[in-house]
């Protein structure tokens, strides 16, 4: 069964159609990417799926379950994480309490309980703490985890936001833009992670991301969007070979570095 079915989404607000006929599926442990020139509604698509935002028209199944008018932390509860195009961690916190605080979904006792209930709550954030000492190992963040995120360099930090999704613990991860802004040595190491979480974690990821190489490196499928509508969906060989995407995407990207 799929982990995600979208099924012919439609989001238009007030006149301007973001997203239509849009439906694809993510399998168990797949990356799937979703690329296309700016404004193709790619961003409209990962807030349809978190619950930001409700789409006029089709249905997104998650585990089998209709994800349709569910609020978004409701959303997040049952598994989907994400990142943002712009980070969005708190940048006065250390990175070890920025991953805390994705570990909120998994915490059923605050500060009264705490108090009331010790044993219990003390076994909670013990457990909590071991799963964030889990991700600051395998995003290997060691040497950054007491410093204040807004400090770290840029690479580090989009790495930092990976790690608050991964100690969720997804079912499902939503990377917006995992290289953007990042310099040849970020991106190399970005992609390493994406590829570990894959291999290792086997968690399902859904990447929109303009750095060609990279979506065409890691992605096992990719789902080409051009004015709100999917033109193309396929390996990565195939959407290359594809004379609409051609024209619409990857021509588009070559009148702009041309230009
Ligand atoms: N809240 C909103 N209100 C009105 N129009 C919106 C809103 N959000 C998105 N749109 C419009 O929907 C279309 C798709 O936008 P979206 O941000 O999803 O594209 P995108 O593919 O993610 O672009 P980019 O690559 O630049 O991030 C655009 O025309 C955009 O202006």
């Amino acid at each position: 069964m799929a982990v995600l079915s979208v099924e012919n989404i439609r989001l238009a607000f007030e006149g301007v159609v973001a997203v239509d006929g849009v439906s694809f599926e993510v399998g168990e442990g797949e990356l799937f990417a979703i690329i296309g020139p700016n404004g193709a509604g790619k961003t409209s698509i990962f807030n349809v799926l978190s619950g930001v935002y409700r789409p006029q028209q089709g249905t997104v199944r998650f585990n089998g379950e209709d994800l349709i008018g569910m609020r978004p932390h409701r959303i997040a509860a049952r598994g989907m994480s994400r990142t943002f195009q712009n980070i969005e961690l708190f940048s006065h916190l250390t990175v070890v309490d920025n991953l805390m605080l994705g570990r909120h979904n998994h915490m059923r006792y605050g500060a009264l309980s705490a108090f009331l209930w010790l044993g219990k709550a003390r076994n909670e954030e013990l457990k909590n703490r071991s799963a964030v000492e889990d991700v600051i190992d395998f995003l290997e963040l060691e040497q950054w985890r007491r410093y204040p995120v807004g400090l770290l360099p840029y690479g580090v930090q989009k790495r930092v936001e990976l790690g608050r999704a991964l100690a969720m613990e997804p079912k499902l991860l939503l990377l917006d833009e995992p290289v953007a802004g990042m310099n040849v040595e970020e991106t190399e190491d970005m992609a390493r992670f994406i590829l570990d979480v894959r291999e290792e974690l086997n968690v399902p990821m859904i990447m929109v991301e303009h750095d060609m190489g990279l979506v065409m490196d890691l992605a096992d499928r990719v789902m080409v969007m051009d004015f709100g509508r999917p033109i193309r969906t396929g390996t990565p060989a195939e959407v290359q070979a594809d004379p609409d995407v051609i024209r619409a995407y990857l021509g588009e990207q070559h009148r702009s570095v041309t230009t």
